[in-house]
């Protein structure tokens, strides 16, 4: 007997043995509601016992989708989402640890300790950190494209010190170029000469440990488009998987599984990258804990099967970017590693730790706020709402703070677990770019960066300003001091900015100016850098100097026309800054707005199904001989109302929303059109 057969025979299904006579054991357990009737099962209670037999043999297999009882799950949830309406992430559920011993802390730079070695200097022993987070810098080597251009590596790695430097060019006013450095300390930084496999020691492998003390573990790569994300990301989830298999072969663990999904966040929907790329629903549940329903995970024995499915998502991912068009750095990728352990005899199981990899969109793509087209907007505006939050998170874990604001996007809603209680752990990998044309992106990722890891310093070092000597924010603020500038922008939660020595240099000695242009100039300066730091994850505009169209980019961008009128520019700074921050309120009500618009309309398809079904029992009913036609009158009369008025919500929320987006338009159109003349200034 086939375990088809065998599964049948137990629910009770013997007479639909045949129908089902040699179906390969897979194909039955994926078998969904709709396909039932091909196989002669239409009689609803039969329905019913297959569905449950299906959810059963699932669970039996690995294949098993949550951690609640099956014979709770109601027939109509299934119907509605299309599988299965499990809460994938369930860790209130705890199991206790599976090994022994406590959780692995963070290694504190184990490459560096070799790079150290190598360099002959004495080394500091294996010290180990109590952080939640870990923060990795990784530069990409140069590409023969950008050599044959021309462009330069402007990026230093210093792995003995886990410190990056970088070397901007910038023009001073009398468009004499110079070198501004800018240092920056993280857990590790790795040159382009490390491998896959170093990448993988120094990040994911102290996480696979935590797995199994019900821990929650999160790797995400942060950078610009084309930095080495998904290259450094692909690998991860391969070593760990073979790390994890080899801890499950262990008795004690024979009850434990490996599942694995992997879905994509574009704009705020979700979609299946393991399951042909299926829409997913993000719900809260009762307990108010966000659920992605209906993701399909597969149960992994073999790291050959991770492969694929790896393989699977990326094909899927860029397959989806091409139909909606747009690329893959639009979007982001979560690949989840569930270890689940089967109870009451195999029947269920319980999710008892997760690990997250999580490729994110081109962290420049949040500055496609003013972009030509709206779509790309309403895109740039979520992924950069997204990356705020994310970092927020990310911060109020390493500070136990009380309020976690994952409630702050998609993204961090679906993490939610990941950043709360002691067993949360979370490795940020920076991927940069080398080359001097990428270096006002490769700046912002590594201020995002620092800020990550800000609150992690030692307080004793920090500075009064809350920075620590020897970093760039350190720096800043000595010399913000020196120049006597004003105080950082509280908007942007800290005291960064990048005057550099030379930019004092620069400052000191204008050579055309007087000393009240002097100090508008200065301030002039702080406030576009301030802007752009508060801005992060956004690049600044690229209005710096020595960029193309920059206020001081040369003879041809007028450098004395823009500074002999101090107080037209800044008059238009200040306002373009105020239009600005109305963009961003306004675009954030209208993400707001577009799922509210959508869950009414949907309310209302559900609405106008009920309603039918009324008028098909009135239309029944008045067809009786002997009804009542006053009855069947008031009956019409109340549902044509019911109608009228939910048509009627539905229009004045659909012109609002039309409103906003007209409104936005406009808006965005005069920002741009604000840059360029200050531009052009
Ligand atoms: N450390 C590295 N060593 C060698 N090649 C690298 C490294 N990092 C990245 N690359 C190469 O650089 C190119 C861009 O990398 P990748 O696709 O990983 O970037 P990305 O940040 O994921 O971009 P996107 O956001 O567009 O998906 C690829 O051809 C990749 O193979």
């Amino acid at each position: 007997m086939s375990r088809v057969d065998s599964w049948l025979v137990t629910a009770g299904l013997s007479k639909y043995r045949t129908a089902f006579a040699g179906m390969h054991e897979q194909f039955f357990l994926e078998l969904m509601m709709q396909d039932f009737g091909k196989y002669g099962v239409v009689d609803q209670g039969d329905k019913h016992r297959l569905y449950k037999a299906i959810k059963q043999a699932r669970a039996v297999v690995g294949l098993c989708e949550d951690a609640q009882d099956s014979s709770s799950f109601s027939y109509s949830n299934y119907d509605l989402q299309g599988g299965s309406g499990s809460d994938l992430l369930d860790l209130d559920a705890h199991d206790g640890d599976l090994i022994e011993g406590p959780i692995q802390p963070f290694q504190v730079s184990p490459v560096g300790e070799a790079a150290r070695a190598a360099a002959g200097q004495q080394q500091g022993g294996q010290q180990l950190s109590d952080s939640k987070i870990r923060v990795v810098v990784r530069k990409r080597p140069i590409n023969k494209k950008e050599v044959e251009r021309g462009d330069e590596d402007v990026v230093e790695m210093d792995m003995r010190n886990s410190c990056v430097l970088v070397n901007e060019t910038k023009l001073k006013v009398d468009l004499t170029k110079y070198a501004e450095r800018h240092q920056f300390h993280f857990d590790e930084a790795l040159d382009e000469y490390v491998t896959n496999d170093q990448v993988y020691r120094v990040t994911v492998e102290p996480l696979v440990h935590t797995l199994f003390h019900n821990g929650k573990a999160t790797c995400f790569a942060y950078g610009q488009t084309g930095s080495g994300k998904t290259h450094t990301m692909s690998p991860l989830p391969i070593r760990a998987a073979a790390d994890i298999l080899q801890y499950l072969v262990r008795p004690e663990l024979r009850d434990v599984s490996l599942f694995v999904s992997c879905f994509e966040i574009y704009g705020n929907k979700c979609f299946d990258l393991l399951n042909m790329r299926k829409k997913l629903n993000i719900l809260e549940d009762g307990k108010k804990k966000v659920c992605v329903v209906g993701l399909k995970e597969h149960t992994v024995n073999d790291v050959e099967v991770v492969k694929q499915l790896i393989e699977e998502a990326n094909h899927r991912r860029s397959v989806g970017s091409t139909a909606a068009n747009a690329d893959s750095s639009r979007s982001h990728s979560i690949m989840q590693f569930a270890l689940k352990r089967f109870i009451a005899g195999g029947a269920h199981c319980r999710l008892v730790g997760k690990l997250s990899f999580i490729d994110l969109a081109g962290s420049e793509r949040g500055a496609d706020t003013f972009d030509n087209n709206r779509q790309t907007r309403l895109e740039g505006a979520e992924i950069n709402k997204s990356l705020l939050a994310l970092k927020e998170c990310i911060r109020a874990l390493d500070s136990d703070a009380r309020h976690v604001p994952f409630r702050g996007s998609k993204l961090t809603a679906v993490l939610r677990d990941s950043f709360v209680g002691e067993t949360a752990r979370t490795v940020m990998i920076a991927n940069i770019s080398p080359t001097a044309t990428c270096v006002e992106h490769t700046l912002n990722t590594l201020r995002y960066a620092d800020r990550v890891k800000e609150l992690r310093k030692d307080k004793a070092e920090r500075a009064p300003g809350g920075v620590t000597p020897g970093d760039e924010m350190y720096h800043a603020a000595a010399q913000r001091a020196a120049v006597n500038l004003p105080p950082p922008n509280p908007y942007g939660g800290g005291s960064s900015s990048d005057l550099s020595s030379h930019d004092v240099l620069a400052l000191q000695r204008p050579p055309a100016l007087q000393p009240p242009m002097q100090q508008q100039a200065q301030y002039q300066q702080f406030q576009q850098q301030q802007r752009s730091a508060a801005a992060a994850p956004l690049p600044p505009r690229s209005r710096q100097p020595g960029m193309p169209g920059g206020v001081a980019g040369g003879a041809e961008a007028g450098i004395m026309h823009e500074w002999s009128s101090p107080e037209e520019l800044y008059d238009e700074e200040a306002e373009e800054e105020e239009l600005e921050h109305e963009h961003g309120e306004l675009m954030e009500s209208i993400l707001e707005d577009e799922e509210e618009i959508i869950a009414l309309h949907r309310q209302q398809i559900e609405d106008a199904m009920e309603i039918v079904r009324r008028e098909m029992a009135m239309l029944q009913e008045v067809d009786q001989p002997g009804s009542s036609i006053d009855q069947y009158v008031d009956s019409l009369e109340a549902v044509l109302a019911q109608k009228l008025d939910g048509i009627r919500k539905l229009q004045g929320r659909l012109d609002r929303f039309k409103n906003k987006l007209r409104q936005e338009d406009l808006m965005s159109r005069t920002v741009q059109k604000k840059q360029s003349t200050i531009q052009r200034i």
